[in-house]
């Protein structure tokens, strides 16, 4: 059921920082910060041959980040995002085979204009993840 790699996610205290270790340090296409409020994230894309990094920043109050920074005050891998052609197909399997799935179950449009949901990282052996219909 699920597809390519769509973005694996790393949550960072400092975003301007991190976007300089990528372009410099490590000379990747990096995007612009981008406010996503309804996420309550600001995120910066880094472009790679076979997939994309997410730099993700808390944005708001009640940031869905917020403790994951607070648990890792230096950052960390906070998510990897499956692509699936159909959501609501895929998100109701998942819940068959027992995943639940976050927020109020139904889709939100995500950073690439597509609806995203994610799943509870104890169903997924501690990795948050994302599914993405593309
Ligand atoms: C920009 C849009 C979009 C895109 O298009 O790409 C995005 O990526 S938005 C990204 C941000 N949005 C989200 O993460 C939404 C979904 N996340 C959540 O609903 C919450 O973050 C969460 C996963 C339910 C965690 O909530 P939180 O309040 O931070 O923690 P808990 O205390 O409830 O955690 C319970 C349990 O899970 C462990 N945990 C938490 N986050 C992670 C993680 N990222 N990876 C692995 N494990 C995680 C946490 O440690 C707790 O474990 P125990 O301590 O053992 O109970
Ligand atoms: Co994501």
């Amino acid at each position: 059921m699920i597809g390519r790699l769509n973005h694996v996610a790393i949550a960072v205290p400092d975003l301007e920082a991190a976007s300089t270790t990528y372009r410099q340090m490590l000379g990747a296409k990096v995007s612009e910060p981008v406010p996503q409020p309804d996420h309550g994230v600001t995120t910066v894309f880094v472009e790679l041959p076979n997939t994309k990094i997410e730099l993700l920043h808390p944005l708001g109050e009640g940031s869905p980040i917020a403790k994951f920074l607070q648990r890792n005050p230096d950052g960390g891998m906070h998510h990897v995002c499956y692509e699936v052609d159909d959501i609501l197909q895929a998100r109701d399997r998942l819940k068959e085979e027992g995943a639940r799935v976050l927020g109020d179950g139904e889709p939100k449009i995500g950073a690439h204009g597509k609806p995203v949901l994610f799943l509870h990282p104890k169903d997924l052996h501690g990795t948050l993840v994302e599914i993405e219909q593309v």
